[in-house]
Parts: structure tokens; C-alpha cells; sequence
């Protein structure tokens, strides 16, 4: 029998953020969705089991998720609003402490009427310059806890690099410590340094384009060890990322697909109560993939950016 690197994990799962609220740790990202398709996409995505939808304001869909999530806590009274993660950003074009008061404003018009408050605003990156990004990060904190606009739980950062992280640690106005850094991670794009120094402070990682976009899907290496194993590219990458650590967030507009995905993950207790199919893997619990794909798929010095034109907007000034 081949050896395996094992980590208990289901798709129930959440990790413990630094402000001690829990994120569910298989999160379905709404990028490219067009917005006609989002309300039922996500709605089928919250019936697979997902229970954390990634969206944004710059993704023109986040109305549509957010009408998604309400229908689905209408047809199921046994699910609350407190058992799904809602996730938005705040676009470079947006910030700025004015600028981004606005932003907020109007995402509470497009979302508070379904979803009532916003589990998590991010920063969507740090590409603009120092005084935008402490402007938003300044008018986020005062949105953090009661406020009369929008209820926001959580804040973070999203393709932020250590010396972003520094300068917002070193400002005179810093608060509240981001909850996760959002960024691109795949075994291309490991990240290690900045993993290492985030795990230091209790700073989540979020990994966003976990399956490449599919451009790795025909890589030689990941290729052989998906018709050695019988695990296909997606799964492999998939389970690859949740045995890093990260929150994982995977985008499809295929049905079919967004139950494959999810089945990256083992049931757990109390999943067959809310899918009424029941289990779909055989371990209960357990997520499993083997050492060989593990190691072959190692590559701390590989730094191959996928999204952003291939340049990485953590290295940005
Ligand atoms: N903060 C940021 O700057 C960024 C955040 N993100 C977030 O991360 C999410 C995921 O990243 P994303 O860039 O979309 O990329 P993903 O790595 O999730 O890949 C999505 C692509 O892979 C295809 N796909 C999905 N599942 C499968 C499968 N099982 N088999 C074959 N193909 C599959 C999808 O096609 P199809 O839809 O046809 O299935 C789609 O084209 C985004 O939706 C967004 O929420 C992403 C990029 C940047
Ligand atoms: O989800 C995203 N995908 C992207 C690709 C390029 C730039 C921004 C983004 C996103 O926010």
C-alpha cells in the first residue's frame, strides 16, 4: 500500500481566525461568473455543501450571490445565516477612507437586504499606494462590530506581500489585525516565505485559483501521477491545497463540478444530515493523498503567477 500524508478535515470544516470567529475552510469563488448565472450557482453550490461564497465588488456579481444565499436559508430553515461565510472586497478603484466609506455604503445597498451583514471585507490588493490602502484599511475598522451602514465581522487583506503587512502593522492608526491574506497559491506558487511569516502572526491564508484555471490540468508531472493514482488534476490540486493549511477557494459554473470539487474533501459528522445523499467518500473524515504527489508536486522555488497578467501584485510598491 502506498503511504499517505493524512489531515483531519471535512467539508463542514472551519478554521479559528485570529479574532476568534470560525471560516468555513471550502470557500466557492463567483470570479467571471456571469451575473444571470450567480443567484443559481451559488444556490447549488450552498446545497452541495459549501457554506462560503468568495465575492467581490469588482466582480459585478455580488447582488446575485448574495440573492443566492438568501433563497437557499428560505428553502432550508435548518440552516442560519451564522452557518454561511459571506466574503467581499473593496476594489482598488474604491479606496481611499472616503472613497471606501462609499464602497461600503454600497454594498450594504446591494447585499444587506438578503444577507443582513458581511462576514469578511478584504482589501482586494495592494496596488495602489500606501496612503489608499491605510485610507481603507482605517475606514474598514471603524465598520467592524455595530455600525448602523453595514454590519462587517471580519477584515482582511488580499494579494498583500510582508512589506504591505508591515506598513499597515507599523501605521499609527492599526487596530484590528487582518483575519486572512487572500492571495494566488498553488504547488507553482507556493509562497513559503510569506506563509511562514503569516503563520507567525495567526494570519490565515486564503488560496484563490487552486486548480490553476485548469492550465496546469495537462502538466506532465501532475498528469502521470493522476493516471497512477486515479485522481484526477483537479481533485489532486484541490486536496493538495486543503493538506498546505489554506482556506480554499475554487470557482466553477459547472453543477457537476462544484459537487466534484467539494468532494476534494471527506464527509464529516453532521454532512449527511444536510445532504440527504449522504456519503459520497469512503473515509469518513479523513483526507488523504499520497506522498509521492505530495513531493512531486513540492517546488518551494517556483514562482509561476497565473492571474493579475503574470505579475505578481504582491511584490508591487
Ligand atoms: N483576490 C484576488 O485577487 C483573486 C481572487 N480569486 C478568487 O478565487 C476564486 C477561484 O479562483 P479562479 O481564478 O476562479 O480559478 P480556479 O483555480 O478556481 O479555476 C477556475 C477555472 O477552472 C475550471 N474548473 C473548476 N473546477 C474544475 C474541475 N473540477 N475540472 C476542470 N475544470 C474546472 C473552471 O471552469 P468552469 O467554470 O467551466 O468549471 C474555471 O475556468 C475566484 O472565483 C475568486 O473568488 C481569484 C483570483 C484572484
Ligand atoms: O478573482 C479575481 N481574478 C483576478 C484576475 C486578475 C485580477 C483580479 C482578479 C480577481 O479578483
Amino acid at each position: 500500500m502506498s503511504q499517505t500524508v493524512s489531515m483531519q478535515l471535512t467539508k463542514n470544516s472551519k478554521y479559528k481566525l485570529n479574532n476568534g470567529q470560525y471560516i468555513p475552510v471550502a470557500g466557492f469563488g463567483v470570479y467571471l461568473m456571469p451575473a444571470e448565472k450567480t443567484a443559481e450557482l451559488v444556490y447549488q453550490a450552498l446545497v452541495e455543501g459549501y457554506r462560503h461564497i468568495d465575492s467581490a465588488v469588482g466582480y459585478y456579481n455580488e447582488r446575485e450571490a448574495a440573492q443566492g444565499v438568501a433563497k437557499f436559508l428560505k428553502d432550508h430553515p435548518n440552516v442560519h445565516r451564522r452557518d454561511i461565510w459571506f466574503t467581499t472586497k473593496i476594489r482598488n478603484q474604491d479606496q481611499g477612507y472616503e472613497e471606501t466609506k462609499e464602497s461600503v455604503k454600497q454594498i450594504a445597498a446591494d447585499v444587506k437586504e438578503y444577507i443582513d451583514y458581511v462576514d469578511l471585507v478584504l482589501i482586494h490588493s495592494a496596488k495602489t499606494n500606501k496612503e489608499k490602502r491605510l485610507g481603507t484599511y482605517k475606514a474598514l475598522q471603524e465598520f467592524v462590530g455595530v455600525n448602523p451602514v453595514l454590519q462587517i465581522k471580519s477584515i482582511g487583506v488580499s494579494n498583500y506581500g510582508i512589506h504591505h503587512l508591515e506598513e499597515l502593522f507599523n501605521w499609527d492608526g492599526y487596530l484590528i489585525k487582518p483575519v486572512v491574506n487572500q492571495v494566488e497559491l498553488h504547488p507553482w506558487l507556493p509562497r513559503i516565505e510569506l506563509r511562514e511569516y503569516c503563520a507567525k502572526l495567526h494570519i490565515l491564508l486564503e488560496a484563490y485559483t487552486p486548480l490553476t484555471r485548469g492550465e496546469k490540468f495537462t502538466d506532465p508531472e501532475l498528469v502521470q501521477l493522476s493516471q497512477k493514482y486515479k485522481i484526477s488534476p483537479a481533485d489532486i490540486l484541490l486536496k493538495w491545497s486543503y493538506l498546505q493549511g489554506f482556506i480554499v477557494l475554487a470557482k466553477t459554473e459547472n453543477p457537476q463540478r462544484i459537487r466534484e470539487n467539494l468532494d476534494a474533501l471527506p464527509d464529516g459528522p453532521g454532512d449527511a444530515f444536510e445532504n440527504p445523499l449522504g456519503r459520497r467518500n469512503s473515509t469518513l473524515g479523513r483526507l488523504d493523498l499520497e506522498v509521492e504527489i505530495i513531493e512531486t508536486l513540492n517546488k518551494p522555488n517556483s514562482k509561476e503567477v497565473l492571474t493579475w497578467g503574470g505579475v505578481d501584485p504582491t511584490l508591487c510598491e
